[in-house]
């Protein structure tokens, strides 16, 4: 009675008896983005919908997501990440409690931007990749499909320390599981119907995800079990590591985890399967999207491209030396460039909480226990009480100057407070050490005059027609 009395005293769209608003959801044949734009418009900043008998409130108010996130009580995620576990299990980005704040302090240091450069040079290989696919094309090429490939790459390489080659061999029974498993879960969390386990069990979808996660897990446990032989056969014979004999030995996320399960952690092979496959699941699909939306941007705005090929003069003149991460960070205008595509294309376009406390946040309303909280932060990205002329693709609007007056929560594509994106920082260096390589090295445009890629907010914010760009080598227009 509490929460209904609660929930009543926010605006939001009438409801049916028993299914709530699922009727309206329909209409927007179940992407919540779409409808929660909608919504936004007609009952503002904060509102409430009733799924079936699930109450959901709305938050788009930056002082509302700052009482909200910054709190280190209220760090539940929402029912719906269960649909996660059969693939990621109870990993950091869905555990709760005492394990996500054991795990939390864990993972970390694996973040720390000492290890972080090490990667860099991944970043650079599997980039000079990308850019020798994309130019092969003479046409306009799905630029999402290759970044899917090129960032899959970099998530092995970084979080197992394994080299899939997706992007020389797109149709390997991984790779194309990854799909799969992508693909068939997208459509899990857009039809409801599918949320049941026993009929998703029986569809077509969840039984390509099942025969999918069969394969991820398999070759998880594999590269598990693989490196801890290694590991002990290393101590066994007491074998000079790469590092004893003088070569810089890369150390991938697993390793880490590995290290600190000998340390003493208690981490199981299990509870390091499944923050494995979280940052594989977390660190690729995310970087593709948002990749793809900044290389759209570029292509669309002639002006940012010949900015940022300017900052590439400044930093590399016409060297074709590989970044380092001295670089990544000099790379000012790269970085607006890609802050500024991600606030109009958040890759994550909405997350959400489930309140276990009553908590006030302004305007006198209550976010009510027992109420999922659903965070819009593509909605916030596009209000022009924030963001003036928000259509405008406009990267100087992060420049320090243009940024004083702008509540801090009202750019949260990472999140923000102790649940942001533990792989913010990884993000960052990824996708500008792989939009300096395609300023360095090519000239983008658009399919067509006008071209706009459709967006559809599934569980990430993607085209699913793809993103069409023509690209020509640098070089040669000159
Ligand atoms: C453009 C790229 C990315 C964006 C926009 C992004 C965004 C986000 C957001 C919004 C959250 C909070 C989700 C929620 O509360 O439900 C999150 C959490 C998380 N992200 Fe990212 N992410 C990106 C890349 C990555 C990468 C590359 C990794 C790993 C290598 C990663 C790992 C994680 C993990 C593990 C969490 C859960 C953290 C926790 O709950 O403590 N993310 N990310």
């Amino acid at each position: 009675k509490h929460l209904v009395d609660t929930l009543d005293k926010m605006p939001g769209p009438p409801g049916y008896p028993l299914i709530g608003n699922t009727l309206d959801l329909y209409n927007f044949k179940f992407n919540l983005t779409n409808a929660v734009e909608s919504w936004t418009r007609d009952y503002g900043e904060i509102f409430r919908i009733w799924l079936g008998n699930v109450p959901f409130v709305v938050v788009s108010k930056p002082e509302d997501l700052e009482i909200l996130l910054s709190s280190s009580k209220h760090i539940e995620k929402s029912e719906l990440y269960a649909l996660l576990n059969p693939w990621i299990g109870e990993g950091l980005l869905t555990s709760t409690g005492k394990k996500w704040h054991t795990r939390r302090k864990l993972l970390t240091p694996t973040f720390h931007f000492r290890i972080l450069d090490q990667f860099v040079e991944v970043f650079n290989r599997s980039g000079d990749l990308f850019v020798k696919k994309l130019l092969e094309n003479k046409e306009a090429v799905n630029v999402h499909s290759l970044l899917t490939l090129c960032t899959l790459d970099i998530i092995c390489e970084t979080a197992m320390g394994t080299k899939v080659e997706a992007q020389n061999d797109s149709k390997s029974p991984y790779v194309t599981a990854v799909h799969d498993a992508v693909t068939s879960f997208h459509q899990r969390t857009m039809k409801p119907w599918l949320h049941l386990d026993a009929i998703w069990k029986m569809s077509h979808d969840g039984k390509a995800f099942n025969s999918a996660l069969k394969v991820l897990h398999k070759y998880t446990n594999d590269v598990i079990s693989n490196r801890k032989k290694e590991r002990e056969s290393r101590r066994k014979t007491s074998l000079k590591s790469d590092e004893d004999l003088g070569m810089k030995k890369r150390e991938a996320f697993l390793d880490q985890l590995l290290d600190a399960s000998d340390s003493g952690a208690d981490l199981t092979d299990a509870d390091i399967r499944e923050e494995v496959d979280t940052f594989m699941f977390e660190g690729h699909d995310t970087t593709a999207a948002a990749l793809s939306f900044i290389l759209y941007n570029v292509a669309a705005h002639p002006e940012v491209q010949d900015r940022l090929h300017e900052e590439m003069q400044d930093i590399f003149g016409d060297s074709d030396r590989p970044a380092t991460s001295q670089d990544i960070q000099n790379m000012k205008y790269t970085e607006r460039v890609i802050k500024e595509s991600l606030r109009l294309y958040p890759s994550v376009p909405l997350f959400a909480r489930t309140m276990r406390e009553d908590l006030p946040v302004t305007g006198g309303y209550v976010l009510p226990a027992g109420a999922n909280v659903t965070v819009s932060c593509f909605q916030m990205g596009r209000n022009p009480k924030h963001w003036p002329e928000p259509e405008k693709f406009d990267p100087d609007r992060f420049l320090t100057e243009n940024s004083s007056g702008r509540h801090p929560y009202a750019y949260i594509p990472f999140s923000a407070g102790p649940r942001n994106c533990i792989g913010q920082k990884f993000a960052m260096m990824e996708m500008k050490s792989a939009l300096s390589k395609v300023s360095r090295s090519c000239v983008l445009s658009l399919r067509s005059s006008g071209y706009k890629p459709r967006v559809e907010g599934q569980v990430i914010l993607r085209a699913p027609e793809g993103v069409y760009l023509k690209a020509a080598p640098r070089r040669a227009m000159a």
